[in-house]
């Protein structure tokens, strides 16, 4: 039976999932419909559960209860292992073991869904022109040969995102991508995601942050999570609105958007009156 959905149906589709963990409930009650060309901002405060859900899109885990649906097939019920080579994962902990590697070595893993280039193998002529592409595509050109150890967080985030591309997969999975940036990378990495979205409108991609101001303009959809259950999800105006992003952090949090990005503002906590 072929691995890949027909075009149309969704990429992803989970209903009433709850996770547990050592008798924790970490996720309660999670549905979630994504369609190709979507792409989703999953949003929360630490410990809300937006790994262990993307651990569950990744078919690196199952739900204790409810249902998982990943690009048309039912987690319990497919080789996870095949159908993990079909999906698009940016993890930021990637392990690179040899960090003599090159960026073009380290991309082509992504055609083995290895982490480390395997013996004897040798990429065609098409995954070597693939390899090509996604290196112009997340501006790596100059650093083909660049060594794994001498890349900095901007040039590893783009290195790993070309690496995921590599399979041409209908779903992309980020986890904090901007992570560690300064401000003129993250711009660069987020231009290089709305880029790629472009290049590849039915892809959909599903990206983790703790920032709104790490979330690419071409995000349409969000999802927030509050101990381990949905506070919010849908439309991304709808949902990321500053009573419910205060409301998912515990924290007052004005929210704007501007030319596409957003801002979060934090506000103080009004102090109670001193009793006495
Ligand atoms: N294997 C496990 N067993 C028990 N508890 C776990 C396990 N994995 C995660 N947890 C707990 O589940 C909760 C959610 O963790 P998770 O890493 O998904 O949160 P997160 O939203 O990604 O947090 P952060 O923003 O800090 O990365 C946390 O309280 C965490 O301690």
């Amino acid at each position: 039976m072929p691995l890949v959905p027909a075009s149309g149906d969704p990429v992803l589709q989970i209903k009433d999932v709850d996770l547990v963990r050592d008798r924790r409930l970490l996720l309660e009650q999670v549905s979630l419909r994504v369609q190709p060309g979507e792409h989703w901002a999953l949003l929360g405060p630490n410990g809300a559960g937006k790994s262990t859900l993307l651990s569950i899109l990744g078919a690196y885990r199952h739900p204790t209860r409810g249902t998982a649906e990943i690009l048309g097939q039912l987690l319990g019920r497919v080789d996870v292992h095949r159908l993990r080579g079909l999906i698009g994962q940016v993890n930021p902990h990637h392990p690179v073991q040899s960090q003599s590697r090159t960026v073009h070595q380290v991309v082509l893993t992504g055609a083995t869904g290895t982490t480390e280039p395997v013996p004897r193998w040798t990429p065609t002529p098409a995954e070597l022109d693939r390899a090509a592409e996604l290196m112009a595509l997340m501006g790596l050109e100059r650093l083909r040969d660049a060594r794994w150890a001498n890349l900095s967080h901007g040039e590893r985030g783009r290195t790993l995102i070309a690496r995921a591309l590599m399979p041409s997969p209908r779903l992309l999975l980020l986890d904090e991508p901007a992570t560690g940036l300064d401000v003129a990378a993250r711009e660069r990495l987020l231009e290089s995601i709305d880029g790629l979205r472009e290049r590849h409108p039915d892809m959909a991609s599903i990206l983790v942050t703790h920032h709104l101001e790490e979330l690419p303009a071409s995000t349409g959809h969000a999802m927030l999570l509050r101990a381990g259950r949905v506070l919010a999800s849908g439309a991304v105006d709808d949902v990321l609105t500053t009573e419910n992003v205060s409301a998912c952090f515990d924290h007052p949090i004005a929210i704007h958007r501007r030319a596409g990005r957003w801002t979060a503002t934090a506000g103080r906590v009004p102090q109670r009156p001193a009793e006495g």
